[in-house]
């Protein structure tokens, strides 16, 4: 069986690497936009409603629109923008958030992907809340370090453009406290406080590492590093895209350095718990283009299709 793929925001960071893994595929017949009418209403509306699954890799404003261009009823959206993420009607496309996610995107005609950064927090402290290790309404932080491209195309030619020493140097950014992921953060987690949230940009192309700082006095009662580890390593028992690793294993740094850029090229979360007797931090790695975005919304549809969820990566 040959499935129809229509990728709307083709030439696009995140559409060109969705085109590269489905390039991989038998099963699959890309609709293809001519280069000149890729911005045309009439004729993305053909394309959207020809396809049996459509990416839309587009700025949140042109998701929205192209959500408004599909009737046919067989059309399956799967966004890639901040546009519908806690939306009504739209599943968020993370298999691995709950027991029955799976069978939700499955059944969805609508699906939001989740950020980049939101994926990894999202992944690393739900488990938390819903043991009841972390209290849904405790202050709660994170750090985020991410590559260039999660900027998309703008962002890529301003670093390689080279030339501003303003760029050599990591960036911190959203310092209005204010990100776009933050609602989803909180949507997906349970938490009922914004977490107060720092990314930080960098000079390297895509790798994103979240942390999440914590003090063990804060959380339920005895709970330990080694409490949290098993939390985690639980929850993800058998997903094979999330690797909970050892616990404070000093072999999984390099030199006593984290490397942010381990999970690229691949569709996988790294889960890590550092811990001593009073503090812990908490961190998930991924790939931005991968987990983060491309990679996620090709095993999104892979669940919605019934197809093995395996991207070939
Ligand atoms: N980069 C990343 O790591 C991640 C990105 N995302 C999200 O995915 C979406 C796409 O991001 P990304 O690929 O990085 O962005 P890019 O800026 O790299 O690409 C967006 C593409 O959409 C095209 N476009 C803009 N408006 C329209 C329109 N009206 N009709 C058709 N095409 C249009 C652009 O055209 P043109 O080439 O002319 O500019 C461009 O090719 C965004 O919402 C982003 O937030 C999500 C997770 C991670
Ligand atoms: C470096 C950088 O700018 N990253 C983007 C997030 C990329 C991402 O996840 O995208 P969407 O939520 O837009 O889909 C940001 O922090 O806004």
């Amino acid at each position: 069986m040959t499935f129809k793929v229509f990728v709307d925001g083709q030439e696009g960071t995140t559409g060109l690497r969705i085109h590269e893994y489905l390039a991989q595929r038998a099963d699959i017949e890309v609709l293809k936009i001519d280069a000149d009418k890729r911005k045309d209403r009439d004729e993305r509306a053909r394309l959207l409603n020809a396809a049996d699954v459509a990416f839309l890799c587009l700025p949140d404003d042109a998701s929205r629109e192209a959500a408004t261009l599909v009737t046919n009823p067989n059309t399956c959206l799967i966004d890639a923008s901040t546009a519908h993420r806690t939306a009504p009607g739209w599943t968020f496309g993370l298999p691995e958030l709950a027991t029955g996610q799976r069978d939700a995107i499955r059944s969805a005609k609508r699906i939001a992907n989740p950020g980049c950064h939101a994926s990894a927090f999202i992944l690393a402290v739900r488990p938390l809340v819903q043991a009841g290790l972390l209290a849904a309404d405790a202050p709660v932080s994170a750090t985020s370090i991410t590559g260039y491209s999660g900027g998309g195309k703008k962002m890529i030619e301003q670093y390689q453009a080279g030339g501003n020493p303003l760029l050599d140097a990591p960036r911190p950014y959203a310092l209005g406290l204010a990100h776009k992921h933050l609602p989803e953060m909180m949507a997906h987690t349970g938490l009922t406080n914004a977490p107060v949230f720092m990314p930080i940009v960098a000079s390297f192309y895509k790798g994103l590492t979240v942390s999440v700082p914590l003090q063990l006095s804060s959380l339920r009662a005895g709970t330990t590093g080694a409490t949290l580890h098993a939390a985690l390593a639980d929850y993800y028992a058998g997903e094979r895209f999330i690797r909970v690793m050892p616990l404070s294993d000093p072999e999984t740094l390099a030199d006593g350095f984290f490397d942010v850029q381990a999970c690229n090229d691949t569709n996988r979360v790294d889960l890590f718990v550092f811990a001593n007797a009073t503090q812990a931090i908490v961190m998930a790695r991924l790939d931005n283009l991968g987990k983060g975005a491309s990679g996620a919304a090709v095993q999104a549809m892979n669940v919605h299709l019934g197809v093995d969820e395996a991207l070939g990566l």
